[in-house]
């Protein structure tokens, strides 16, 4: 402890809970917690993952510093012989984006999902040493969100028995890929495949981009990184890239030939599988950003509560100390239900994990019927807690006062690294209009017998969901998760009929879906809402050992609905899922709960057992002493390596001169 003072000791002795078991649920088991505490530990105290001035370098020594950074962590990593979980826990400790995020978070995935047997065993070993270095190039200067819209080409030449890649416009041209723009050897590059003068669609191929030996382009290659980005340092660690291909020659077997198979001959055929898993690398990759959603947003509640039990403004009585903000009304009323979102997004993503394995483990066995549950809850849910996420930064900045602006609070990089996961990996529009048409078509389909399942199955109780009456007397009974969850069905369900009957009157589907847009997406939010709480409720229901872990995890889980129902008040009275007076018992219920959130505030940020260099920020230190690292820091900064700045004689020096004689 610095200076053995612990700012927040007397904060820590007011919690009512087992911390130390809570730190094992917010890990998700023992395993995963002694392994995240181990290595959270190893990068924190060793000084070649000191992430001290990053925000200050100019972009060329911060990419150096990056390309140091993976290649020593690469070293850790053998060294060590770490397995797989053990590794990628460490590259989420040295907390940097880099090229290998890409490698490993989709270049491998792709290659798994999309590549045959054959093609895996070829290319997998030499990705897992990291022999070859891939990416991920799907979008396009012209076009992200519409994927059938790219226009990079792979046409099959019968003579040779390649794929020539070819950009044919500007707009064609490669733009965004991560790792791409520097370090790349090799990419699964999206195109549109063209056999004998025939179209069939966007397939993956693995294209080598640069030789081995000098890390040189390969020739017919144009490839650079497109420039800086939101930020000082933050997401600029990553050289995101920009890539050209005048009539590429690739072998046919680089095709990733899982979903469709192009014979020696030029005939394209299908697998049994559907063509939508060639979406599969970005489904596997939406369900990751839900879970890495938490630890984002933990992160930012985790500084802006302790720094709000630290700082203390007006109350002094009789001399005596100040008010702690964290005990301002206002100041709980937007910090808690961000602490308990953080929760709830991460017992989701636990879900959704499991989701996504069962789905996998089913698409293996040729089962193909919950794809599009896999795909409706990993894009609407990655919408939904990114969104929430990158405003919930924002806000933890807000209630750090004026340090929270400075970087040394944490938040700003924290905010420009996090906010591109609203558009990466499908904007979020995008991405609720795809649950939307899902939603739609399950409404459509109620009369016809065939019963929904998964997330959507509430929608079966329709009859029962749009009768519904909400039998809230006193503001207790909004603790009952039973009540709570049929409101929330309820609303959804009415929401989405609503949407339904509004677009049964338009002659021409899609103009009517174009034109209510705007209310699909509100109904789309209400259903995965909906889905969050269920499934911090279903969360409740199992064994949860510690004392008082499962009394505080109620408790938040009361601050995540009740604020949701608080702030969608206009939903629920507009549906009549509740009258104006149950809304406003279920705001009194609010504020009790944020008083029981107050005295084990600081050891629910405990629990997520984040080391002082992953939280990177001054204002959210362990120890909570705050001021004096404050002070320090500043004199840090190069601006202060000179009393009189560089300048002076050329700009003030002058200027001052000049009024000293006017007055004259
Ligand atoms: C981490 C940092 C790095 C970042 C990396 C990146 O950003 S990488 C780049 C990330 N880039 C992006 O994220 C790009 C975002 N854009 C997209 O993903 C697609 O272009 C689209 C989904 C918006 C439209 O797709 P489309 O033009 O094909 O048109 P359509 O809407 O007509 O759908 C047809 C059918 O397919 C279904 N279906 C759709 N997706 C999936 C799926 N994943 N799975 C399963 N199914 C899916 C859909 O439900 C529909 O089913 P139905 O009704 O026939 O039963
Ligand atoms: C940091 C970062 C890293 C990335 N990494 C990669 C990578 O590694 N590999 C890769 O291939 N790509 C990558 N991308 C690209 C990313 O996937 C796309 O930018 C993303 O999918 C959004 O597509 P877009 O840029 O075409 O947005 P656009 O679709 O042009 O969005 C612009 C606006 O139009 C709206 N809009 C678009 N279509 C519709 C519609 N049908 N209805 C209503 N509104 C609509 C959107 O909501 C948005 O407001 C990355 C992007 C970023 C920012």
């Amino acid at each position: 402890m610095e200076g053995g003072v612990d700012y927040l000791a007397d904060e820590r002795k007011k919690a009512e809970f087992d911390v130390q078991q809570m730190k094992i649920v917010w890990a998700g088991s023992h395993h995963t917690f002694e392994i995240s505490d181990r290595i959270s530990k190893l990068v924190a105290n060793d000084p070649a993952f000191s992430k001290d001035e990053r925000t200050m370098l100019p972009r060329k020594e911060l990419f150096k510093n990056t390309l140091r950074k993976a290649s020593y962590a690469w070293k850790r990593i053998n060294d060590l012989h770490l397995s797989e979980e053990e590794a990628s826990q460490l590259r989420f400790y040295v907390d940097e984006p880099a090229f290998t995020d890409l490698h490993w978070g989709m270049f491998i995935p792709a290659i798994k999902g999309q590549g045959t047997d054959e093609q895996q065993k070829k290319w997998l070993p030499l990705a897992y040493k990291m022999q070859i270095i891939g990416c991920y190039a799907q979008t396009e200067l012209g076009h992200g969100s519409n994927v059938q819209g790219l226009e990079t080409t792979a046409t099959f030449d019968p003579q040779t028995d390649e794929f020539v890649i070819h950009s044919p416009t500007l707009t064609s041209s490669k733009w965004w890929p991560g790792g791409l723009g520097k370090v790349s050897t090799h990419g699964v590059v999206y195109a549109r495949l063209i056999t004998d003068g025939q179209e069939h669609g966007i397939h993956g191929f693995i294209v080598q981009l640069r030789r081995l030996e000098d890390h040189r382009p390969l020739p017919g290659i144009i490839i650079g990184d497109i420039g800086m980005k939101f930020g000082n340092g933050a997401y600029n660690t990553m050289d995101n890239g920009v890539l050209r291909f005048d009539h590429v020659r690739i072998p046919r077997d680089q095709m990733l030939m899982r979903v469709s198979q192009v014979t020696r001959d030029g005939k394209v055929v299908q697998s049994d599988v559907p063509r939508q898993l060639v979406y599969g690398t970005m489904v596997y990759v939406r369900q990751t950003i839900v879970q890495d959603a938490s630890c984002a947003l933990s992160r930012a509640v985790c500084i802006a509560t302790r720094y709000s039990a630290v700082r203390r403004q007006f109350g002094s009585h009789n001399g005596g100390p100040e008010t702690q903000v964290i005990d301002y009304k206002t100041q709980q009323s937007r910090l808690f239900p961000l602490l308990a979102s953080a929760y709830a997004f991460r017992f989701v993503g636990e879900w959704l994990k499991w989701l996504y394995t069962d789905v996998t483990q089913r698409l293996q066995a040729n089962d193909f019927s919950t794809l599009p549950e896999a795909h409706a809850c990993t894009a609407g849910l990655k919408s939904l807690t990114t969104s929430v996420t990158a405003d919930g930064i924002e806000e933890c900045r807000k209630l750090c006062g004026g340090h929270g602006y400075l970087c040394t609070s944490g938040l700003p990089e924290l905010f420009a690294v996090y906010v591109p996961a609203c558009t990466y990996e499908g904007d979020n529009i995008v991405l609720m209009l795809q649950v939307a048409r899902i939603l739609m078509k399950t409404v459509s389909q109620l009369g016809s017998g065939k019963l929904p399942v998964g997330t959507m199955a509430y929608m079966g109780r329709i009859e029962h969901l749009l009768q519904y009456r909400c039998n809230v007397q006193k503001a207790e009974d909004w603790l009952n998760p039973a009540i709570v969850l049929e409101a929330f069905e309820a609303r959804a369900a009415r929401m989405s009929v609503s949407c339904a009957k509004k677009l049964s009157k338009f002659a021409n589907p899609e103009e009517g879906f174009a034109e209510l847009s705007a209310d699909l997406v509100e109904a789309v939010v209400a259903h995965c809402q909906l889905i969050v709480v269920s499934k911090f409720i279903e969360k409740l229901q199992q064994d949860i050992p510690g004392k008082g872990v499962k009394q505080q995890l109620k408790v938040l889980c009361g601050v995540y609905y009740l604020f949701l129902l608080h702030k969608h008040q206009g939903d629920f009275l507009a549906t009549s899922c509740v009258t104006p007076k149950q809304a406003s018992l279920a705001n009194d219920q609010l504020r009790v709960l944020y008083s029981q959130v107050r005295p084990n505030a600081i050891a629910l940020v405990d629990a997520f057992n984040y080391t002082d260099h992953f939280l990177g920020s001054i204002l959210g230190r362990y120890d909570g002493n705050v001021y004096p690292k404050l002070y320090e820091a500043a004199w840090k900064d190069p601006l202060n390596d000179s009393v009189v700045p560089d300048g002076y004689h050329q700009y003030i020096r002058p200027l001052l001169k000049q009024q000293r004689s006017a007055k004259l």
